[in-house]
């Protein structure tokens, strides 16, 4: 048996959910936390790391990304802002290492991902769809990563169905009013103190309407996710995207 522990670095370690991260990775027995690193930090220490989790911010997340492909180093990553086209460029860069894994996970808790299964099997019944994420006001970008996958997933599953665009007759008369268009699904974005994470989906058919909704109230809620990710990835070579094919 190999009982030797997972290497993991954390990038972003001192941020919100980053601090999480380290605590659970410590408390984790088949794990030791070898770097953490912020902004402006050199990422030497990252090198002696199997596994780096990142959740830091869009902007730098696709550089950390080139720097654990060239120095032989697994991912997990969190931090948000994967458009459909940021995760081919994700999936182009990481053909250059077929060795490797990496895990992007819009969401760790496992309600969200639950929800975003139940989503996709509802959005092939229903004609209309709308997304509000709900966030503390911290949060540095919108609309979310959960929110864009939702949509994602639900724009695959509307198409895979045959149905064609949203019923929508509305003239914006304000710029937003009716939120963001992400691939045909309107979403809409909150952010007010004392949410954490939170995500409604609301569907409408002739006469009915169908309401999913996920609330993390903790950051402990994305732990069991992450801790499984890191566990994960060592066997996993290549993009996995979501956490549902994980958790089985
Ligand atoms: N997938 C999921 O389940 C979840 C995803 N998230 C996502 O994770 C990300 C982080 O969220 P949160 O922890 O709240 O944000 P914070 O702002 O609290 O933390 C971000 C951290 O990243 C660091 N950082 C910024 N740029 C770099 C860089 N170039 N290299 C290394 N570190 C860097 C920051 O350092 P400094 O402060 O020094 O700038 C900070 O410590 C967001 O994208 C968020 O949406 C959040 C919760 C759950
Ligand atoms: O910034 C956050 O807090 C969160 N970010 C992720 C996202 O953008 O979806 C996950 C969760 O919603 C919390």
């Amino acid at each position: 048996m190999n009982d030797a522990k997972i290497r993991v670095g954390v990038l972003g370690a001192r941020g919100r959910m980053g601090t999480e991260v380290c605590d659970a990775v410590t408390g984790a027995g088949d794990m030791e936390l070898v770097a953490t690193i912020d902004d402006g930090d050199g990422f030497d220490p990252l090198a002696t790391a199997q596994v780096v989790v990142d959740f830091t911010t869009p902007d730098s997340v696709l550089g950390n990304i080139d720097w654990c492909l060239e120095h032989g180093v697994h991912m997990v990553i969190g931090t948000s802002g994967f458009t459909t086209e940021r995760i081919e460029l994700v999936r182009d860069r990481l053909a250059t290492r077929p060795d490797l894994g990496i895990v992007i996970a819009p969401n760790f808790a496992v309600g969200a991902v639950l929800l975003m299964e139940f989503a996709a099997k509802a959005a092939r019944h229903f004609e209309s769809v709308e997304i509000v994420e709900m966030h503390h006001p911290k949060k540095i970008d919108a609309p979310s990563g959960t929110a864009l996958r939702t949509a994602q997933i639900i724009a695959e599953a509307r198409a895979e169905a045959g149905l064609g665009a949203v019923p929508d007759a509305t003239k914006e008369e304000l710029a937003g009013a009716r939120g963001s268009d992400v691939e045909g699904v309107r979403v809409h974005a909150i952010r007010a103190t004392g949410l954490v994470a939170h995500q409604e989906v609301l569907f409408g058919t002739a006469g009915e309407t169908l309401t999913l909704r996920h609330d993390s109230y903790d950051r402990a809620s994305f732990m069991p996710g992450v801790l499984l990710a890191v566990r994960s990835v060592l066997s996993r070579p290549g993009l996995t995207v979501g956490l549902g094919s994980l958790l089985g």
